[in-house]
């Protein structure tokens, strides 16, 4: 017997009709109850952006208490791209659970953490020996990488890159570019954090080969390799405005890495599990990192993070140099073993792709007609516009926050992003149907079109 049949009858999953249904105003009156609530008790700095109360999700939308259906464009954040509440993890998640929810890793071993461990160093790009550690978010990884290439090479030094982001804790703060929201007023920051220009290609208008040699001097001159531990960059940025680099930039940084004993540090959190049309961005521009930081889709929604790397680079902890009370909790790596399996195995790289089609054909026609997109960009399931004044190129945020929260009202959640606020993001759960996608295009075509 399954051990969901004795729950209640599942709400959400793939089984709820896959439709737009504005049964109220966004918010209805039971959303605006909750909101009232989380104003007079949640600490006022935690915002939302759509503005319901959830109740159930699966395939592409998500149902809030009123009973509203609305097309989720964001997969909260690049996290649900397997479908929110997918039957295999709500399965894994629902046995393990009923077994135990935690002994803590480090005290009393079990079987699922080494499973993911495990998973991770096989599907995580290099046919060389890999290790992996398990965290609970995207900036505990973060900043465990940095440990770990600190300790292997002896040397304090990191670099991000402009536009970057890795965390809201102190240090993945100080590697984060965009002081507003993330920074402003929670400094002082991490020292012996240093940042270096990125291929921009839609603004900088450089080949690979040049943004690379730009970063590379800057670096040797400021920073001088004999200090550095790391580089740490998103092959594809995510907060920052899903920023494509240059072909080359990438490959040219992870060589002047290796040939300087530097630690090339991909953050896939946000690009990885098939997000971007392959399991890793990496692959998609020919590099593979010494470590890699994973997190978001890993867990179909459970939290869960990942270190993965090169074995005799995790190892230059000392035992008992890494951890954490939670990190690979049971539950979690339950729903990873899952989702991982469903990723390798159910067709998701491949509709990513398909996914991209349709988002750069229908953005495509839209910047024929409206040059206010300046550029559409991205890969697989991860693909955004940038608004600019087509005068003067200048970023236009206003444009940007206006479509978005036209598209929110009428029942299409859709997530902004960028150093200047001016990208939209298109972020769909890859179990998203067609139909759907199209009309949450049609949506944003006509909030456009709108103003
Ligand atoms: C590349 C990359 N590295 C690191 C992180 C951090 O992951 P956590 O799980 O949010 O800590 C992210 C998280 N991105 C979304 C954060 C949104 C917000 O907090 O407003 C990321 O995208």
């Amino acid at each position: 017997m399954s051990m969901t049949s004795s729950l209640t009858t599942p709400l959400g999953g793939p089984s709820l009709p896959q439709e737009r249904r504005m049964v109220t105003s966004i918010p209805g009156p039971r959303s605006q109850e909750l909101l009232a609530r989380k104003a007079a008790a949640v600490a006022a700095g935690v915002g939302h952006t759509a503005p319901i109360e959830a109740v159930a999700a699966g395939g592409g939308v998500i149902v809030d208490a009123d009973g509203n259906s609305l097309i989720d464009l964001g997969s909260g954040i690049a996290v649900t791209s397997l479908g929110n509440a997918h039957p295999k993890v709500v399965e894994a998640i629902a046995q393990q659970a009923a077994q135990f929810t935690h002994t803590c890793f480090m005290i009393s071993p079990y079987e699922s953490y080494v499973g993911v461990a495990e998973a991770l160093n096989r599907v995580t790009p290099g046919d060389h020996a890999k290790k992996s550690a398990l965290f609970n978010s995207g900036a505990e990884a973060v900043e465990n990488a940095v440990k770990i290439a600190r300790k292997f090479t002896g040397k304090p030094a990191v670099v991000a890159f402009d536009h970057g982001y890795h965390g809201r804790t102190n240090l993945t703060m100080a590697l984060t570019a965009k002081a507003m929201p993330y920074k402003s007023g929670f400094g002082p920051f991490a020292g012996e954090i240093y940042r270096a220009p990125l291929s921009y290609p839609f603004r900088d208008g450089l080949s690979g080969a040049d943004a690379a040699k730009k970063a590379i001097s800057l670096i040797e001159k400021q920073v001088g390799a004999d200090n550095l531990a790391a580089v740490i960059i998103e092959p594809i940025q995510g907060e920052g405005g899903f920023i494509v680099p240059a072909d080359g930039f990438l490959p040219a940084l992870v060589d002047w890495c290796r040939a300087n004993n530097v630690v090339f540090i991909a953050d896939e959190i946000q690009t990885g599990f098939a997000r971007t049309g392959a399991m890793f961005a990496s692959e998609l521009f020919g590099i593979v990192p010494d470590l890699i930081t994973t997190a978001k889709g890993i867990a179909g929604g459970m939290p869960l993070a990942a270190v993965t790397g090169r074995a005799e680079i995790m190892d230059a902890s000392h035992a008992g140099g890494l951890g954490g009370t939670y990190g690979g909790n049971p539950v979690a790596c339950a729903a990873a073993l899952a989702a991982i399996d469903a990723f390798e195995n159910d067709g998701l790289i491949e509709r990513a792709g398909e996914i991209e089609t349709i988002l750069k054909d229908r953005l495509g026609a839209l910047q024929q007609s409206d040059p206010r997109i300046g550029d559409i960009r991205g890969h697989g399931a991860m693909i955004a516009a940038e608004f600019v004044d087509p005068e003067t190129g200048e970023p236009d945020a206003a444009l940007t926050g206006a479509v978005a929260k036209a598209c929110i009202a009428e029942g299409v959640i859709v997530l902004t992003c960028g150093t200047y606020g001016n990208v939209i993001r298109f972020l769909p759960p890859l179990s998203i149907p067609d139909h759907l996608l199209h009309e949450g295009l049609d949506v944003i075509a006509a909030a456009l079109a709108a103003r």
